[in-house]
């Protein structure tokens, strides 16, 4: 019997996931795809930032994928399952804090799960700016690295040809056989991470061996938190740029991740806002839907996160 191929899609925060799940979503290749989406903020802004697709999204919220949600990815596994047909693959993005290592597991110890999903292939998007930091601290930067069938090194935009050629050596030293391609803006022809038939059981197993084993431990830098702030009045476009500035130029090492969506006052379109470390970008979307309340949202996620400052700042950014 086939079985639907699973791409997993990761890559610490802010690498460029969501920017390649949304180019998958959006070009013209005939196929459909279940997505399912994990974050790991408390509201929901991940799947909002998912461009608007006839595939169905499934979110999963409140966890890390790796841990707590597990049992949820296993229930939408198989849930999916019983919907066979009506879609040709699915594409799971992990939130950037994951160690890949039980997500793939799923695929392998999961008996409902095996039978009928194949894990394709573990693509894992690289920051330019910033791995080299994440490989110095993170152990699930580099697990996502080790994982990687399919490695974008990502936002060449940033970083100079030498950057590029060391950070590459960097990759190479912690996975040998990985495909590695430089891309800007996750720009890639998909037939290079899709359909690959690349995941292979015996890699992982010569550089995990406990990998198969059921309850596989692993820990989580776990001074990393996040907080999420919300807004019902709508909020001053000016007052926000000069706070949200002010707050990444001299916090920005610790604040590893920002995105929110957001209500300017006078105006009907959503504002989408990105932060990763100190670098910020944002753009008006879509209008609001008629019976989308108007809600601004906002998480930070990192170290040492000054929660009464970020909420009293948040709140000063209300138009008067
Ligand atoms: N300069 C530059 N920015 C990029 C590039 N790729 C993505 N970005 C920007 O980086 C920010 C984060 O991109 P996302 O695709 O949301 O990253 P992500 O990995 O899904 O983020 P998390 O889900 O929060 O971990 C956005 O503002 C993107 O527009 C790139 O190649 N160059």
């Amino acid at each position: 019997m086939d079985r639907v191929p699973v791409t997993v899609l990761t890559g610490y925060l802010g690498a460029g996931k969501t920017t390649l799940l949304n180019r998958i979503l959006t070009e013209q290749h005939g196929k459909r795809y279940a997505v399912v989406v994990n974050e790991f903020g408390e509201i929901g802004i991940d799947n909002d930032l998912v461009v608007e697709t006839d595939e169905e999204v499934f979110e999963m919220n409140n966890g890390c994928i790796c841990c707590t949600v597990r049992g949820d990815l296993i229930r939408i596994l198989t849930g999916l399952m019983r919907r066979k047909g009506r879609f040709d693959a699915i594409l799971i993005e992990t939130t950037g804090l994951a160690d890949p290592a039980p997500v793939a597991q799923t695929f392998f110890v999961d008996e409902d799960v095996q039978a009928k999903a194949k894990l394709d292939a573990v693509v894992t998007v690289v920051d330019a700016r910033n791995i080299e930091a994440r490989l110095a601290d993170s152990k699930e930067a580099r697990e996502q690295i080790a994982f990687a069938d399919v490695i974008l090194l990502n936002k060449t935009d940033l970083a100079t040809a030498e950057d590029l050629d060391r950070i590459e050596g960097l990759i190479r030293a912690v996975n040998t056989s990985a495909e590695i391609h430089r891309t800007r803006n996750s720009v890639i022809d998909l037939d290079k991470v899709l359909d690959r038939g690349a995941f292979d059981l015996d890699r992982i197993l010569a550089f995990e061996p406990q990998f198969l084993r059921e309850g596989h431990v692993h820990s989580h830098n776990d001074d990393i938190a996040s907080i999420s702030l919300t807004a019902v009045e709508p909020l001053d476009e000016n007052k926000f740029n000069r706070w949200i500035s002010s707050i990444l130029q001299s916090k920005g090492a610790d604040i590893l991740r920002s995105k929110g969506i957001l209500s300017f006052v006078n105006q009907d379109d959503q504002f989408v806002f990105q932060g990763v470390h100190m670098l910020m970008d944002g753009d008006y979307r879509r209008p609001w839907a008629a019976d989308d309340p108007r809600i601004s949202r906002i998480v930070f996620i990192g170290r040492n996160l000054d929660v009464p400052a970020l909420k009293a700042g948040f709140e000063a950014c209300r138009a008067a």
